[in-house]
């Protein structure tokens, strides 16, 4: 098959893409199809290739690295770079040497080989001709006995490991074979597998390849074979935990080279993912689109241990047999040494995140997108920025969450909406604002503040920590048993200053994450997507986060080789899910952050406003200053006010030996950011605390009790509505927090904004999809409900709005799903 002259090709061929290119010329077109063609519109396949192209590395300098190591341990076993070959069917159908051929030369460059299910030469011919270690890629048959007898054949040559290949419980649909009726030219048959009709790959893959495979294949190939078995076509952090799980010894993240789903991910979009899931307890490769040694580098940075390489070492075979195969490796394996000694990275071992720009892996601006020079402006034109130009962090979607929810709110006023997480405004009286400043400033007096100190104090620029941090430390410990000195407390304008100004202290660089509980506060998300911050989900259960995913995050972010720097969470009614963490689990959780030295950071604005037990915070039970307790008084007081505030306990220490407390820094940052808060806000705030003795819970005892009463009147509504029977009929369920202003509602459809449009325009009912608040994916079938800017009337009218749209919705879905199984038969 191969055409093109080997003498010459290794001197034009100086990348991989060049050996494509002659590959091409001298193959039969089928054939070309047949290896290079993806499946559908083939978006999968040029994605895989573009999401390497999107990215790009960081370079250190003056490093001291003459040499870099490309040697990686997989398996216990060396490797002389991060590089194998992934499994492909009949090498021989592109060079009579085959599989042969390519093991020959992989032994030479000390590369390992997955050799397919499909091999076209026998598992002892090439164990014979190996030189480095060879895998078996299994597919696992309808006849286990097939299956069985081809792991036995290999195991008995001296392979390895298995590769079970997951993604395919039939062939992909490759149009450019259906459009070329490609079949296998006589001869190339499988040597390793029962005599059979095998010349139309995706008829075949039809009749004989098992498509029912579920988790219980793992156990039972372990069964049949003692070799470590890996699973190839994990692409996400569910099924990564999953596999472990059902004991699986590695992964291979794929996409079948978008030769399965079209549609489907780049695999390099996904490899962080899953390599997190993993947490470093197996290997994790990667395939798809690797070209380059930059690509090579950006997988392990992303935290592959190695990549296996799919058609360019057919490109190579079919150009020039075992050299052109060696000159692919060659190609690469220099490109990554080059790589890795320009990015001042001293071994291929060593690649880590620090390697990717400073957002961790977000994609840099392809060259299509970059900007061009512009010409010279005409002067008296006036200025248009360009949004290209603007910090990259704009970008970020976190940062326009809220935007079509708030375009549907404005563009349906009658509806009911569940959306806002607002107070109720009926508690506000604008003449008791002036009560609250005179009492501040009476109290000021008392304290022997002259008349011309009180009005410095109320038009001056104030002090920087704030001018209240006494009044807020008394509220504190007569509220809340917290017993934070005034100089720990920075008062901020609101809550998202105090989130922005902590998370900017913290985070020291690159290699600095941030754990957040997944759901999440969209603010505390969005403050880290400006500062660069990558953050990293933490699942949220009914009662709040569990230790056990924070350890599992904790330990995989390590891994990587990435600090876990604090962990946000609310624990109690959090924003959005509404759960509440137990005693016990608060306990456990400080417990677990001494342990693995982990800062948390405590947001909790709406455990004043509910009724009830409260539980400690946990910065009430934190012996160890490890909580960074941020505070807000927009529910408690009002949020026109914008007050907040954060203690920040912990003792800084300097080069020197010197100390200072944490709050002192936040205080440095804030007199570059907003100066001071508003005096006269503090002012408004102090009031209200001095009105009540510090005790907000008492002042608040009205608004709590009507927010319990509305709470309680959309549990009843929706029970009405939905009784037990229906609900569990539907597939619909809901949690009942103890307090808070939020509620999720499961639903068995997407409620996705196309739902929340149907549901503002045909219903008139507002909610928020809980998936706003999984920055990473998940939550689609969920909603946020939101109840405290409501009246028991509003709720009554909304949930009945709900209800039927509810009805609708899943009525709709369940139709469609018949269709479809109706069609599947
Ligand atoms: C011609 C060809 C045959 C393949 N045969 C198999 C196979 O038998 N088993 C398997 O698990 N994957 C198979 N794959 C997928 C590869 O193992 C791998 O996932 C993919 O080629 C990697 O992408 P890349 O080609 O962009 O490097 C095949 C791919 C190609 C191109």
């Amino acid at each position: 098959m191969s055409a093109a002259d080997p003498r010459t090709a290794p001197r034009q061929a100086l990348t991989l893409d060049d050996y494509a290119a002659l590959a091409r010329e001298g193959m039969d077109p089928g054939v070309w199809d047949f290896l290079q063609g993806g499946a559908g519109e083939e978006r999968t396949l040029s994605e895989n290739l573009l999401a390497f192209d999107r990215r790009r590395l960081r370079t250190r300098v003056l490093t001291g690295v003459a040499e870099a190591d490309t040697a990686v341990t997989v398996l216990g076993r060396r490797w002389a770079a991060p590089v194998g070959v992934a499994p492909m069917a009949y090498h021989t159908l592109v060079h009579p040497g085959g599989e042969t051929a390519t093991v020959q030369a992989a032994g030479v460059a000390g590369l390992p080989v997955v050799v397919s299910t499909f091999a076209g030469q026998p598992f002892d011919k090439l164990a014979a001709a190996a030189n480095s270690p060879l895998w078996l890629q299994v597919y696992c048959f309808r006849d286990r006995s097939v299956t069985r007898r081809l792991v036995e054949r290999a195991a008995e040559a001296g392979f390895e490991a298995l590769v079970l290949t997951v993604d395919t419980p039939r062939l992909g649909r490759r149009l450019r074979d259906l459009r070329n009726g490609f079949r296998l030219p006589e001869g190339i048959v499988p040597a390793n597998l029962p005599p059979g009709d095998y010349s139309s790959p995706s008829g075949h893959s039809r009749t004989e390849l098992d498509p029912a495979l579920d988790w219980s294949v793992v156990s039972w190939l372990k069964s049949v074979s003692p070799l470590p078995v890996l699973l190839k076509g994990v692409t996400t952090g569910e099924d990564a935990a999953r596999a472990l799980d059902a004991g699986a010894d590695g992964l291979v993240v794929s996409n079948h080279g978008g030769r399965q789903l079209d549609g489907a991910h780049a695999t390099v979009d996904v490899l962080a993912e899953v390599a997190v899931a993993a947490a470093g307890r197996c290997p994790v490769l990667l395939d798809g689109g690797v070209r380059r040694g930059t690509d090579v580098l950006t997988a392990l940075a992303l935290g592959a241990d190695a990549v296996l390489l799919g058609r360019p070492v057919l490109h190579g075979l079919a150009v020039a047999g075992q050299s052109g195969v060696a000159d692919v490796f060659d190609i690469l394996v220099g490109e990554l040494a080059d790589a890795l000694l320009l990015t001042g990275t001293p071994s291929a071992a060593a690649a880590g995140p620090a390697l990717l720009s400073p957002a961790g892996a977000g994609p840099v601006p392809t060259p299509a997108t970059a900007v061009p020079a512009r010409p010279a402006a005409d002067p008296a034109a006036p200025v248009v920025l360009r949004k290209e130009e603007l910090h990259a962090s704009l970008g970020d979607p976190v940062l326009d969450t809220m935007n079509f929810l708030n375009e549907v709110t404005t563009r349906y006023p009658g509806a009911v909406s569940f959306a806002p997480g607002r107070p109720y405004e009926g508690f506000f009286d604008t003449e008791q604002l002036f009560g609250h400043v005179r009492r501040y400033l009476d109290h000021l007096a008392a304290e022997g503040d002259t008349p011309e100190a009180v009005r410095t104090k109320l038009f001056q620029y104030g002090p920087t920590a704030g001018l209240i941090n006494g009044l807020i430390a008394d509220s504190l410990r007569a509220d809340e048993g917290i017993d934070a000195a005034p100089g720990s407390i920075v008062v901020t304008v609101g809550c998202q200053e105090a989130m922005f100004l902590t998370l900017r202290a913290l985070f020291a660089g690159p290699q600095d994450v941030l754990l957040a509980a997944s759901p999440c506060y969209v603010g505390i998300t969005g403050a880290a997507a400006l500062l660069g911050i990558p953050v990293t989900p933490v699942e949220e259960g009914p009662d709040g986060i569990g230790t056990a995913a924070v350890e599992a995050a904790v330990l995989a972010e390590r891994a990587r080789g990435r600090r876990p720097r604090a962990l946000y969470l609310v624990p109690d009614h959090s924003n959005p899910s509404g759960n509440t963490m137990p005693l016990q689990a608060r306990e456990e959780l400080l417990a677990l952050a001494a342990r693995l030295d982990l800062l948390l950071i405590e947001d909790n604005p709406y455990r004043l406003m509910s009724t009830g037990t409260r539980l400690p915070t946990l910065k009430a039970l934190d012996t160890g200053r490890r909580v960074v307790h941020l505070g807000s008084y927009s529910k408690t007081a009002f949020p026109g006010a914008r007050i907040g505030f954060v203690v920040a306990d912990q003792t800084v220490e300097d080069a020197q030996g010197g100390t200072g407390l944490l709050a002192d820094e936040l205080a440095r940052i804030k007199s570059m950011v907003t100066v001071n808060t508003p005096p006269l806000s503090q002012a408004a705030v102090a009031g209200l605390l001095l009105a009540a003795d510090g005790r907000l819970s008492e002042l608040n005892a009205g608004p709590a009790a009507h927010y319990g009463d509305v709470l309680a009147a959309v549990l009843e509504q929706l029970e009405r509505h939905f009784p037990e029977e229906r609900r569990r009929s539907l597939g619909l369920s809901w949690n009942v927090p103890s307090g808070g202003f939020f509620l999720t509602v499961n639903v068995p459809f997407r409620a996705d904004n196309a739902a929340l449009l149907r549901s503002a325009e045909e219903y008139g009912v507002i909610w928020t999809p809980m998936s706003y608040f999984y920055p990473q994916g998940g939550g689609e079938h969920a909603m946020r409900l939101s109840f405290s800017y409501l009246t028991r009337a509003d709720v009554e009218d909304g949930t009945a709005r709900l209800a039927r749209f509810v009805e609708a919705e899943a009525s709709a879905h369940a139709a469609a799903a018949g269709t479809t199984r109706a069609a599947d038969r």
